[in-house]
Protein backbone atom coordinates (compact mmCIF):
# COMPACT_ATOMS: atom_id res chain seq x y z
CA UNK A 1 0.00 0.00 0.00
CA UNK A 2 0.73 3.62 -0.28
CA UNK A 3 1.09 5.50 3.26
CA UNK A 4 -0.25 9.11 2.91
CA UNK A 5 0.64 10.91 5.86
CA UNK A 6 -1.54 13.60 7.48
CA UNK A 7 0.19 16.62 8.93
CA UNK A 8 -2.82 17.61 10.07
CA UNK A 9 -1.13 16.66 13.81
CA UNK A 10 1.88 17.92 13.57
CA UNK A 11 3.41 20.81 15.01
CA UNK A 12 2.36 23.96 12.75
CA UNK A 13 5.32 25.93 14.21
CA UNK A 14 8.07 24.14 12.65
CA UNK A 15 6.17 22.77 9.79
CA UNK A 16 8.96 22.54 7.57
CA UNK A 17 10.67 20.29 10.26
CA UNK A 18 7.98 18.17 10.31
CA UNK A 19 7.58 17.73 6.79
CA UNK A 20 11.28 16.60 6.12
CA UNK A 21 10.68 13.87 8.84
CA UNK A 22 8.19 12.06 6.45
CA UNK A 23 10.22 12.82 3.29
CA UNK A 24 10.33 9.52 2.71
CA UNK A 25 6.77 9.02 2.00
CA UNK A 26 5.43 9.18 -1.48
CA UNK A 27 2.22 11.22 -1.18
CA UNK A 28 1.33 14.03 1.20
CA UNK A 29 -2.16 14.43 2.71
CA UNK A 30 -3.53 17.87 3.04
CA UNK A 31 -6.91 18.08 4.94
CA UNK A 32 -8.64 21.21 3.92
CA UNK A 33 -11.53 22.51 6.19
CA UNK A 34 -13.55 25.51 5.76
CA UNK A 35 -15.59 25.57 9.18
CA UNK A 36 -18.87 24.59 7.34
CA UNK A 37 -18.69 21.48 6.11
CA UNK A 38 -16.95 20.53 9.16
CA UNK A 39 -17.09 22.68 12.18
CA UNK A 40 -13.10 22.80 12.59
CA UNK A 41 -10.93 25.36 9.82
CA UNK A 42 -7.43 24.07 8.87
CA UNK A 43 -6.03 25.51 5.84
CA UNK A 44 -7.06 26.60 2.46
CA UNK A 45 -4.51 26.26 -1.40
CA UNK A 46 -2.02 28.61 0.52
CA UNK A 47 -0.67 25.32 2.29
CA UNK A 48 0.45 23.77 -0.79
CA UNK A 49 2.22 26.96 -2.08
CA UNK A 50 4.00 27.04 0.67
CA UNK A 51 5.14 23.14 1.24
CA UNK A 52 5.37 23.12 -2.89
CA UNK A 53 8.77 25.07 -2.13
CA UNK A 54 10.72 22.11 -0.64
CA UNK A 55 8.61 18.92 -1.24
CA UNK A 56 8.05 17.14 -4.73
CA UNK A 57 5.60 14.37 -2.87
CA UNK A 58 2.20 13.75 -4.96
CA UNK A 59 -0.14 16.49 -3.18
CA UNK A 60 -3.26 14.60 -2.33
CA UNK A 61 -5.60 17.39 -1.28
CA UNK A 62 -8.78 15.86 0.75
CA UNK A 63 -11.23 19.11 0.46
CA UNK A 64 -13.63 19.17 3.50
CA UNK A 65 -15.58 21.82 2.10
CA UNK A 66 -18.97 23.38 1.04
CA UNK A 67 -19.14 24.23 -2.31
CA UNK A 68 -15.91 22.77 -3.92
CA UNK A 69 -16.75 23.70 -7.60
CA UNK A 70 -16.25 26.92 -6.34
CA UNK A 71 -12.44 26.69 -5.22
CA UNK A 72 -10.82 23.72 -6.89
CA UNK A 73 -9.38 26.28 -9.28
CA UNK A 74 -7.28 27.25 -6.15
CA UNK A 75 -5.72 23.90 -5.90
CA UNK A 76 -5.17 23.28 -9.39
CA UNK A 77 -3.21 25.95 -9.91
CA UNK A 78 -0.97 25.53 -6.74
CA UNK A 79 0.38 21.92 -7.77
CA UNK A 80 -2.68 19.56 -6.68
CA UNK A 81 -1.97 16.01 -7.83
CA UNK A 82 -5.28 14.51 -6.55
CA UNK A 83 -7.89 16.95 -5.84
CA UNK A 84 -10.86 14.87 -3.48
CA UNK A 85 -14.08 16.10 -2.72
CA UNK A 86 -16.80 15.13 -0.60
CA UNK A 87 -20.30 13.32 -2.44
CA UNK A 88 -21.91 15.15 0.69
CA UNK A 89 -21.22 18.83 -0.47
CA UNK A 90 -20.67 18.57 -4.34
CA UNK A 91 -24.61 18.89 -6.64
CA UNK A 92 -23.42 17.86 -9.74
CA UNK A 93 -20.04 15.28 -9.01
CA UNK A 94 -19.54 14.26 -11.99
CA UNK A 95 -19.37 17.84 -13.89
CA UNK A 96 -17.07 18.49 -10.88
CA UNK A 97 -15.11 15.30 -11.69
CA UNK A 98 -14.97 16.07 -15.67
CA UNK A 99 -13.55 19.41 -14.60
CA UNK A 100 -10.46 18.73 -12.32
CA UNK A 101 -9.73 16.21 -15.13
CA UNK A 102 -9.74 18.33 -17.81
CA UNK A 103 -7.20 20.14 -15.98
CA UNK A 104 -4.89 17.11 -16.25
CA UNK A 105 -5.19 16.48 -12.47
CA UNK A 106 -6.25 13.32 -10.95
CA UNK A 107 -9.90 13.34 -9.48
CA UNK A 108 -11.37 11.72 -6.39
CA UNK A 109 -14.24 11.70 -4.40
CA UNK A 110 -14.98 11.06 -0.38
CA UNK A 111 -17.86 9.44 2.06
CA UNK A 112 -18.42 10.03 5.21
CA UNK A 113 -19.14 7.05 7.88
CA UNK A 114 -22.99 7.52 7.00
CA UNK A 115 -22.79 7.41 3.90
CA UNK A 116 -23.82 4.22 1.63
CA UNK A 117 -21.14 3.54 -0.67
CA UNK A 118 -23.66 2.43 -3.49
CA UNK A 119 -24.53 6.40 -3.98
CA UNK A 120 -21.44 5.93 -5.55
CA UNK A 121 -22.30 3.50 -8.41
CA UNK A 122 -23.02 5.66 -11.46
CA UNK A 123 -19.81 7.60 -10.59
CA UNK A 124 -17.56 4.79 -10.65
CA UNK A 125 -15.80 4.29 -14.11
CA UNK A 126 -14.92 7.86 -13.95
CA UNK A 127 -13.09 8.14 -10.84
CA UNK A 128 -9.17 8.08 -10.22
CA UNK A 129 -9.72 7.60 -6.58
CA UNK A 130 -12.03 7.04 -4.01
CA UNK A 131 -11.65 8.39 -0.43
CA UNK A 132 -13.59 6.09 2.58
CA UNK A 133 -13.52 8.01 5.33
CA UNK A 134 -13.31 5.94 8.37
CA UNK A 135 -13.60 8.41 10.99
CA UNK A 136 -16.31 11.22 10.87
CA UNK A 137 -14.19 14.29 9.11
CA UNK A 138 -13.26 17.35 10.95
CA UNK A 139 -10.55 16.24 13.17
CA UNK A 140 -7.46 13.72 13.25
CA UNK A 141 -7.05 11.24 16.14
CA UNK A 142 -10.44 9.40 16.58
CA UNK A 143 -10.84 5.89 16.40
CA UNK A 144 -11.30 3.54 13.17
CA UNK A 145 -14.97 2.91 12.36
CA UNK A 146 -15.19 -1.09 10.82
CA UNK A 147 -18.12 -0.21 8.24
CA UNK A 148 -15.39 1.26 5.68
CA UNK A 149 -14.20 -2.76 5.32
CA UNK A 150 -17.13 -3.15 3.78
CA UNK A 151 -17.07 -0.15 1.84
CA UNK A 152 -13.59 -1.02 0.77
CA UNK A 153 -14.65 -4.32 0.24
CA UNK A 154 -17.52 -3.23 -2.38
CA UNK A 155 -15.40 -1.04 -4.15
CA UNK A 156 -12.59 -3.58 -4.88
CA UNK A 157 -14.90 -6.53 -5.77
CA UNK A 158 -16.55 -3.64 -8.27
CA UNK A 159 -13.10 -2.92 -9.68
CA UNK A 160 -12.10 -6.48 -10.59
CA UNK A 161 -15.83 -7.17 -11.87
CA UNK A 162 -15.73 -4.25 -14.27
CA UNK A 163 -11.97 -3.09 -14.67
CA UNK A 164 -12.33 0.15 -13.30
CA UNK A 165 -8.71 1.62 -12.15
CA UNK A 166 -9.80 4.12 -9.42
CA UNK A 167 -7.30 3.93 -6.41
CA UNK A 168 -9.12 3.08 -2.52
CA UNK A 169 -8.10 5.21 0.03
CA UNK A 170 -8.97 4.92 3.64
CA UNK A 171 -8.75 7.99 6.00
CA UNK A 172 -9.11 7.92 10.13
CA UNK A 173 -7.82 5.90 12.82
CA UNK A 174 -5.48 4.02 11.27
CA UNK A 175 -2.69 2.37 12.93
CA UNK A 176 -0.77 -1.10 12.40
CA UNK A 177 -3.81 -3.18 13.31
CA UNK A 178 -6.29 -1.47 11.10
CA UNK A 179 -3.92 -0.93 7.90
CA UNK A 180 -3.55 -4.57 8.06
CA UNK A 181 -7.15 -5.03 7.79
CA UNK A 182 -7.96 -2.46 5.55
CA UNK A 183 -4.98 -4.01 3.06
CA UNK A 184 -7.02 -7.63 3.59
CA UNK A 185 -10.10 -6.22 1.93
CA UNK A 186 -8.00 -4.35 -1.30
CA UNK A 187 -7.52 -0.99 0.41
CA UNK A 188 -4.34 1.20 -1.83
CA UNK A 189 -3.78 4.03 0.04
CA UNK A 190 -3.68 4.78 3.99
CA UNK A 191 -4.13 7.85 4.70
CA UNK A 192 -2.01 7.73 8.42
CA UNK A 193 -1.91 11.40 10.67
CA UNK A 194 -1.33 11.22 14.36
CA UNK A 195 0.02 7.65 14.32
CA UNK A 196 3.04 9.05 12.29
CA UNK A 197 3.55 12.29 13.89
CA UNK A 198 2.95 11.17 17.81
CA UNK A 199 6.39 9.01 16.95
CA UNK A 200 9.82 10.06 16.29
CA UNK A 201 11.25 7.28 13.73
CA UNK A 202 8.54 8.45 11.29
CA UNK A 203 9.73 6.99 7.83
CA UNK A 204 10.57 4.16 9.65
CA UNK A 205 6.98 3.68 10.57
CA UNK A 206 5.84 5.02 7.12
CA UNK A 207 7.51 1.85 5.68
CA UNK A 208 5.81 -0.89 8.42
CA UNK A 209 2.78 0.82 7.40
CA UNK A 210 3.27 0.27 3.76
CA UNK A 211 4.44 -3.95 4.39
CA UNK A 212 1.64 -4.70 7.51
O1 LIG B 1 -9.43 13.76 7.13
C1 LIG B 1 -9.04 13.67 8.27
C2 LIG B 1 -9.92 14.10 9.40
O2 LIG B 1 -11.09 14.60 8.90
C3 LIG B 1 -7.62 13.19 8.57
O3 LIG B 1 -6.97 12.95 7.34
C4 LIG B 1 -7.58 11.96 9.43
O4 LIG B 1 -8.35 12.09 10.58
C5 LIG B 1 -6.16 11.54 9.75
O5 LIG B 1 -5.88 11.58 11.09
P1 LIG B 1 -5.73 10.31 12.05
O6 LIG B 1 -4.80 9.32 11.37
O7 LIG B 1 -5.16 10.90 13.28
O8 LIG B 1 -7.12 9.73 12.24
FE1 LIG C 1 -8.10 13.53 5.38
Amino acid sequence: MICAPSFLSSNFSKLKQEILSINEAKWLHFDVMDGLFVSNTTYDHQMLKTIGEFSNQVFDCHLMIEKPEKYVDNYIENGADYITFHYEASHNPLKLIQYIQSKGVKAGISIKPNTRVEVLDDLLEYLDLILIMSVEPGKGGQKFIPNALDKINYLNNIRTQKKYEYLIEVDGGIQFDTAKMVKNVGCDVIVVGSFIFNQSNRNQIIKELENV
